[in-house]
């Protein structure tokens, strides 16, 4: 570089003579902070900006009015202080947005043409906020995700207080708002209004991860963006989210202060099971829970199930989803239907008549709440859980499957890591769309005795055990001696609670269960029976 040996305009358009020329032709301007090269100077090439200072453009401006933007709201004294116009670019019709550094120098500009059609002149412009020229420091800077909303949040605070927008929308979050750390720290808050939407919401998490030193606060809409406000007349409503906006927090932390209209509404009641006791001790299902079922073969598992379901869709009117993995579905359709109308219609001659069956099947509390899977052969989890997505889009949240054990065949991994692995997606897909899915597992054979005689059941019996036991909200556990030389002991199954994550006091609770052959039905051979509450208010259920 070597000495000083003249001064010139600089290119950066300032007409004082800023531009400080060396021995070797370069030359540094200390309106705009930036350094050129020979080349450069000579106009064979572009700024070098690592030599420091910001690449002052030489772009030809494209010039327009400042005039009201009636479509969006924005008035003309608006769009002078942000040097935005109206004008023709290409031929077309095009909104014109000046971008200068922050020594007020233009470095490029921003045009819109129509149909959300974007150009850029200028190389710095993908690396500033535009309008940061207006503000050097202050108490608070809002930056907006585009120019007019920009204009909008300006005027609507009588373009008295700094707003900045991302050059080039979320996209440009990175380079702009990395690039002007040191000038955001001029402020003692930094604002993020982007669009309420998932880009925004990412771009507010990456912005807010860059600003990590600042004081960093985001607006939150009830409209889509700024502008959408301003043009439904939500001026206050807008002002007002200015002044709300809260510290940056990101998703999944909430403080017990945001909790506390939630918390301090009555518990809920889940929904009812088939047996009252089972009810009372595991207070109803709630959506988000998963309950696993775990018996000996033969023992009654399927038919359990096929009883709760037609309780569902009888007694409380909700919609069940049916994965019986290894029943045909007209079979499953039939003893659903059973259930419903008392009778064993998978069993011929036990009394019922076609009439009856069809009437039955046609109910439209059956035919319209019911949809069964109908498996095709295929038990693969993934498949299966897009097809329960789909069901819970339709508005079925109560959903059967039978079993857990067929949905780890088939796969690649051992059945040990695949039944981890389904059991830890069931619980997140019930957690995450609020369902109740109802489990069947199957069990390894225990070390002394045999299920079907009526051994004790355990969760460590479960296959998959440590996974199921890890995620279940409810294990029970299904025991029945099938070769009892008593009738009424074969028939007899012990229900058992083996695990309850809900309150820890129901594990270890059994409830006898009788099975009437004539009509199929389980009961409860000793019904618990609530006390009495005719005068008290009835108990406030999930919405469900
Ligand atoms: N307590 C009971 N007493 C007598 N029979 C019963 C009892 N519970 C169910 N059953 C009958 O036993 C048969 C087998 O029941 P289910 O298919 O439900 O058993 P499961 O445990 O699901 O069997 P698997 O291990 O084969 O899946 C059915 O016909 C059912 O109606």
């Amino acid at each position: 570089m070597g000495e000083c040996v003249r001064k010139e305009p600089c290119p950066c358009g300032d007409s004082s003579d800023a531009l400080q020329i060396y021995e070797d032709e370069s030359g540094f301007c200390f309106k705009c902070d930036s350094y050129f090269s020979e080349e450069e100077l000579s106009g064979q090439a572009s700024p070098d900006k690592s030599k420091g200072g910001s690449a002052a453009s030489t772009i030809t401006p494209i010039q327009g009015d400042y005039i009201f933007l009636e479509a969006r709201g924005i008035q003309a004294d608006t769009c002078r202080k942000y040097g935005y116009r109206v004008g023709f670019y290409e031929g077309q019709p095009a909104q014109i947005c000046d971008v200068k550094d922050l020594n007020g120098n233009l470095i490029g500009q921003k045009i819109r043409l129509k149909g959300k059609d974007f150009r850029t002149l200028g190389k710095g412009v993908v690396e500033s906020l535009i309008g940061a020229h207006l503000f050097s420091g202050g108490k608070k800077i809002i930056i907006t995700e585009g120019e007019i909303d920009m204009l909008t949040l300006s005027q609507v605070q009588g373009n008295k207080y700094p707003v900045v927008s991302l050059p080039n929308g979320v996209k440009s979050v990175k380079k702009a708002i990395g690039n002007n750390l040191q000038y955001l720290a001029n402020f003692e808050e930094v604002v993020l209004c982007f669009d309420m939407d998932e880009p925004g919401r990412e771009a507010v998490a990456e912005a807010a991860l860059m600003l990590m030193d600042h004081n960093v606060r985001v607006m939150n809409l009830p409209e889509k963006d700024p502008n959408e406000m301003l043009k439904k007349g939500l001026v206050q409503e807008l002002v007002r989210a200015v002044w709300n906006a809260e510290p940056y927090r990101p998703d999944g932390l909430v403080t017990l202060d945001s909790l506390v209209e939630e918390v301090i509404k009555p518990v809920e009641i889940g929904l009812d099971w088939f047996l009252p006791t089972l009810t009372k001790h595991t207070y109803g299902r709630r959506p988000g829970e998963v309950y696993f079922f775990g018996a000996g073969t033969g023992m009654g598992k399927t038919d359990l199930f096929t009883q709760q379901m037609a309780f569902d869709v009888e007694t409380l009117n909700k919609p069940v989803g049916v994965f019986y993995l290894e029943m045909g579905t007209v079979e499953a359709a039939r003893r659903i239907a059973g259930k419903v109308a008392k009778k064993t219609f998978h069993i011929p001659d036990t009394g019922w008549t076609q009439e009856e069956l069809v009437e039955t099947i046609r109910q439209p509390s059956l035919k319209n709440r019911v949809t069964l899977f109908d498996s095709f052969g295929v038990t693969e989890w993934d498949s299966i859980k897009q097809h329960i997505i789909y069901l819970a889009s339709q508005g079925v949240k109560l959903f059967y499957i039978d079993h857990l054990t067929a949905l780890a065949t088939g796969s690649e991994k051992s059945e040990k890591e695949e039944l981890e692995r389904v059991t830890a997606d069931m619980a997140m897909l019930a957690k995450r769309y609020g369902l109740i899915l109802h489990v069947i597992s199957h069990l390894t054979t225990p070390e002394h005795g045999s299920h079907e005689e009526g051994a004790r059941v355990t969760i460590r019996q479960f296959k998959g055990s440590r996974a199921i036991g890890f995620w279940a909200h409810f294990m029970f556990g299904l025991e029945r001696n099938q070769q009892a030389a008593d009738e009424e002991e074969r028939q007899t199954t012990t229900f058992r609670i083996l695990k309850d994550r809900y309150t820890g006091r129901a594990a270890g609770v059994t409830i006898k269960l009788g099975y009437d052959f004539e009509t199929g039905l389980l009961y409860e051979q000793e019904t618990f029976t609530e006390p009495s509450t005719s005068t008290e208010e009835e108990e406030p259920r999930y919405a469900f």
